[in-house]
């Protein structure tokens, strides 16, 4: 999933933020990619564990907060629903026609164009699993 640097808001009043004051007009942004790799809020955080989103799971994040791909409150996403709806159908789909395998021995990293992607292009190869 493309992540974007983070939550950006203008403030419309002198605000304290982590006992900064942070004046009015001031951009302020909530950096959900960092906040993602913070080991504790996120055990094992530089690893794809799907599973940590199943309930019960002990690498859960351990704030109800910590997971803000679409953001939160009355400006957040309105299209996060088709959002999961495509990369459900996209992932259930490839997942189901192709084993996929990936060939590449390089050290990979996120890197930040406006969203993160991976800092090289990904080799992969799609095979019939018929
Ligand atoms: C993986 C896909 C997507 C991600 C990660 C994503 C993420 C976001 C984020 C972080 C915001 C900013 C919310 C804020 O400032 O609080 C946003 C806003 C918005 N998104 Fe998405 N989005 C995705 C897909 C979509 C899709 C598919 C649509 C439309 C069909 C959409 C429509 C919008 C709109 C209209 C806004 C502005 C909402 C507002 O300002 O009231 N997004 N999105």
């Amino acid at each position: 999933m493309p992540v974007n640097v983070g939550i950006v808001r203008r403030l419309t009043r002198d605000t304290v933020l982590g006992g900064y004051l942070i004046p009015r007009g001031w951009q302020v942004v909530a950096p959900t990619m960092l906040m993602n790799h913070e080991e504790a809020i996120f055990p094992r955080a530089n690893e794809f564990l799907p599973g940590r989103f199943l309930r019960g799971s002990i690498y859960s994040p351990r704030h109800n907060f910590a997971f803000l791909p679409f953001s939160y409150g009355p400006r957040m996403c309105i299209g996060r629903r088709i959002a999961y709806q495509e990369i459900f159908c996209l992932v259930v789909r490839v997942m189901s026609e192709f084993n996929l395998e990936y060939h590449g021995s390089e050290e990979v990293h996120l890197i930040n164009r406006l969203s993160y992607g991976p800092s090289r292009p990904l080799t992969l190869t799609f095979r019939d699993r018929r």
